[in-house]
Parts: C-alpha cells; structure tokens; sequence
C-alpha cells in the first residue's frame, strides 16, 4: 500500500474522470439534449471542460455557449430533462473504467479500507454505471450531487460520509481528478490524492495543491 493510506480507514473516490472515464457518453447526452431544444451542438472536447459541477451546471454550461448568454428557467429545465433521459437510457455505452480501477478498488477493500463513492453526478445513475462494471457493492457509502442540501466543492458530502460511518476525517482520504475534490477534500479535513487524467475545466491540478498526486490509481496499491 501506499504510505499515504497508512492509519487511514474511509477512502472516498470521486466518479467521473477518476474511476471511469464517462465524457464520451455525457458528450452524447448533452448533443442530443441541444438537438431536442433547437440549438447547436458541442463537441467532446468542449463538454469535458465542462463536467465537475453536476449535471444542471452540465446543461447551463452548454446552453450558454450555445446561445452567448445565460439560459432561461424554462429552457434550462427542458435541455436538463432531456440530458438526463437522453444519459440515462445509455450511460454505460461508450463509458470505460479507468486503468486499473477494477483491481486497485477489489484491492483496497480486501485490505479492509472503507470505501465510499462521493460524485456531484446525479444519484439515480451511481448505481446503475457502478453495477454495470462489478464495483458496486464494493462501497459502503455512496453519494450523488443532488443527494445533499451542497456538493462538492463543498465539504459536506465528505463530512456526512465520515459521521455516518463514524470515522474521524483525519482517517480519511479523498481521490479525485478536480479542484473541486481536493476543495472538498481539504475543507473537511481529509488528506487529498489527486489523478491528473481527468477533468478538471482544462486546467493542471497540480494548481490545487494536493496531498499527493498519483498517475495512475495503481500506485495507492503499490
Ligand atoms: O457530474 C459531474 O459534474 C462530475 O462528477 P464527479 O464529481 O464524479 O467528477
Ligand atoms: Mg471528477
């Protein structure tokens, strides 16, 4: 294991862009939302810089760029529920696990770490895209961005967590590929390890200074 995990017990793992790589999907689910309201469509590079504040700021994101300003109530909740029923009938299809993340989360809960799965993604699709890749019932807690009254970068998902499960945060650790992982991570009180592969808005992460920063996720096992 790595040294950084030792007299840790909770490991909390952010979802998108750092155990599986879900842009191409989202990308598709946002394309098709655009469609269905009249308006052009962005690339998958664009939505990438825009996934990490949950799927309404998903859909802000790109009708705003789609119109040069900032969408109204009704059509923000028209492309929303479209994204969402266009996503949902198919989260799973171009979607891949990470390098590594199969065995390094089998290995991580064998070794007797308390998993947890803290994502700002919707609720309703944790379940489904975690089963799909035989990970699911590796984690004791999970938590979507609509679960909570706040979600990351706020860090009361990650204290809600901890308490529930009665673990100090100082035993704690939190794995994520954005600032708002490591905002999150360091608000609460947790030590922050970071994957540069993800997303976080086109920007380096290094620029959020976290604990750690790891290539891959083998390397919390190595
Ligand atoms: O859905 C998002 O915006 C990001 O999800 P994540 O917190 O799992 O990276
Ligand atoms: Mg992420």
């Amino acid at each position: 294991m790595h040294t950084i995990l030792q007299g840790k017990r909770l490991i909390a793992f952010d979802l998108d862009g750092t155990l599986i790589d879900s842009v191409p999907d989202l990308a598709v689910g946002v394309q098709r939302a655009l469609q269905e309201v009249g308006l052009a469509q962005p690339s998958e590079d664009q939505v990438r810089d825009w996934v990490g504040n949950g799927a309404q700021v998903l859909v802000e994101r790109a009708l705003t760029w789609a119109l040069n300003v900032a969408p109204e109530a009704a059509l923000q909740q028209n492309a929303y529920e479209a994204f969402m029923r266009h996503y949902g009938a198919a989260p799973n299809a171009l979607t891949k696990l990470y390098p590594g993340a199969f065995e390094v989360l089998h290995a991580l809960h064998e070794a007797g770490f308390v998993l947890a799965l803290i994502t700002n993604k919707p609720e309703r699709f944790i379940a489904p895209i975690l089963s799909h890749f035989g990970v699911l019932a590796l984690f004791t807690s999970t938590v979507g961005g609509d679960s909570l009254a706040e979600k990351k970068p706020s860090p009361l998902p990650l204290l809600h967590v901890a308490h529930t499960l009665d673990i100090a945060p100082s035993a704690s650790v939190m794995v994520g590929d954005s600032r708002h992982d490591i905002a999150a991570g360091r608000a609460a009180g947790f030590t922050t390890v970071a994957l540069p592969y993800g997303y976080n808005h086109g920007d380096p992460i290094e620029q959020s200074h976290p604990d750690l920063i790891v290539a891959s996720l083998r390397e919390l096992v190595s």
